[in-house]
């Protein structure tokens, strides 16, 4: 686990063992647990469809800390499918299509602040959390970043902060973590130290936030003004106009609000930022990314821009999301005795061939989304080197059976738990693309580029393993 997790550059070890050991092999965790790495697509399929495997500890753990009970992500079997049928709702192509003009309005907020800073060294990381966290809160609280007040931004920033840093003692707990009862393990978020007191900080601020909101929206409604409420303005009106079968009630809306302020923050942030780094150390590409961009909005109104139009722009995007899914991997445990089927066969420790893998019940798995999206059977023999146009020529991608809701990708996950916010994030990283590479040329620093390290996700790091992504920013249009 800590070759895995805490080498300065994420996957220093992780696609050397995939390149000498295949797509399935074990790795040592704590405490004498060993744990099977999974990258092999039937086997991942199998993982996500079959039922025999559920959430493992650390994302269960780490749910429980984060987001509130009666939240999608920690809701099971039928109720999870009674939340996401009302969520997605907020989340479709149409829904997410409304979203536009909040995205535009973000994009040009981060131009009036690079703009003033052009020519200068940026570190692009806090002003695009910022406005991510902003178009979420926008689109789905109906309130702006401003709104969420200081005390939650503050949190906000100490969480992330919080998230994304690793240690030996913290695999040591996560590895503990597994035989401690849930009950006992929530009661830990009462402890008085440090980090519990800012888990326990942001699940009351979000629980205040989306509490005030909801009643906000109750008011207006008993009072008929206008419903400015965002998504939750819209589930609350359906959960007075309907028999509550398939809405949510006012404490089910709120539950959602840790989760969703979180998880379409840094994910789609650090996605961004891994984006300009690598046009940063490509300028060529990105002066054709340009070009595109300037072709058009040249053609149509900034509001009618045909983003699905744009060729070079979706395979771009397309890429950043194959080279830097914010999850490079993920837990899952089985359920049940089953066996996994494999695409390609293995040899076991007996020199035995095999395309069939009994797992145990109880075995823990690591779901590993970044070895999948750098398997050189489907992705070519240059999977590990960042190139759009592989999704232009067709070379090297679509291979095998489809995988995730995007482009054979897993950065979104697959199966029931597939990411909810995925078209939301999709459409914001093509509104802010357009609007940032179209106006300023991205250049590297002296000290080069960010790194990519894990932290609870990838994250773009500085030479000092903190955060961030430096770049030279100059306006060019
Ligand atoms: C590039 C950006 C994003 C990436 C890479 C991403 C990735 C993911 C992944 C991998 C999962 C599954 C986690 C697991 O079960 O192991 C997930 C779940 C989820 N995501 Fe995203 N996400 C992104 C943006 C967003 C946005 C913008 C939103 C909302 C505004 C969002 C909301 C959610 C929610 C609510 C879930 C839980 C779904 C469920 O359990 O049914 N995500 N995301």
């Amino acid at each position: 686990m800590r070759e895995l997790i805490l080498t300065p550059t994420y996957g220093e070890y992780e696609f050397r063992w995939l390149r000498e050991y295949g797509a399935v092999y074990r790795i040592k965790a704590c405490f004498g647990e060993t744990r099977i790495m999974v990258s092999d697509p039937a086997a991942m399929q199998f993982i996500l469809m079959s039922g025999h495997f559920g959430t493992g500890p650390t994302l269960e753990n780490g749910a429980r800390l984060l987001y509130a009970d009666g939240s999608v992500f920690r809701a099971k079997e039928e109720e999870h499918k009674r939340l996401r049928a009302v969520l997605n709702a907020g989340f479709s192509a149409g829904a997410v299509r409304k979203y536009l003009p909040i995205f535009e309005r973000a994009a040009h907020s981060l131009t009036e602040h690079f703009e003033h800073l052009s020519g200068e060294l940026i570190d692009v990381v806090p002003p695009f959390g910022r406005a991510t966290l902003g178009t979420t809160s926008e689109a789905i609280l109906g309130c702006s970043v401003d709104d969420l007040g200081d005390d939650f931004i503050t949190n906000n920033l100490q969480l992330l902060s919080l998230a994304s840093s690793q240690s030996p003692s913290g695999i040591i707990f996560d590895g503990l973590s597994r035989w401690i009862p849930p009950s006992i393990y929530e009661t830990a978020i009462y402890l008085p130290v440090a980090p519990f007191t800012i888990l326990r900080r942001a699940k009351n601020l979000a629980y205040e936030l989306g509490k005030t909101v909801v009643e906000d929206i109750i008011n207006a409604m008993r009072q008929k003004l206008e419903n400015t409420g965002g998504f939750y303005g819209e589930l609350v009106e359906q959960y007075h106009a309907a028999d509550g079968k398939r809405t949510l009630n006012k404490r089910g809306i709120i539950a959602q609000t840790s989760l969703i302020l979180i998880a379409g923050q840094d994910t789609t942030a650090n996605t961004l930022a891994f984006g300009l780094v690598e046009l940063a150390q490509n300028p060529g590409l990105q002066e054709k990314l340009r070009i595109e961009i300037h072709d058009a909005m040249s053609n149509s109104s900034a509001r009618d821009i045909a983003y699905e139009n744009m060729p070079l722009l979706n395979a771009f995007i397309k890429e950043v999301l194959r080279m830097y899914p914010a999850e490079v991997f993920s837990d899952r445990v089985a359920r049940q005795d089953t066996v996994l089927p494999l695409s390609e066969p293995i040899t076991t420790s007996d020199g035995k061939q095999t395309s069939q893998l009994p797992v145990p019940k109880g075995q823990i798995l690591m779901f590993a989304i970044a070895s999948y999206q750098r398997l050189q059977s489907r992705w070519g023999e240059d999977a590990d080197t960042f190139r759009p146009s592989r999704w232009l020529d067709g070379g090297g991608v679509l291979k095998g059976e489809a995988m995730g809701p995007y482009a054979n990708l897993l950065t979104f996950l697959g199966g029931s738990h597939t990411c909810l916010g995925w078209r939301f994030a999709l459409l914001e990283l093509q509104v802010f693309i357009c609007e940032l590479v179209g106006k300023f040329e991205f250049s590297l620093p002296p000290d080069g580029p960010a790194r990519c390290r894990y932290g609870g996700t990838v994250l773009p790091a500085l030479p000092d393993g903190k955060k961030g992504a430096v770049l030279r920013v100059k306006r060019v249009m």
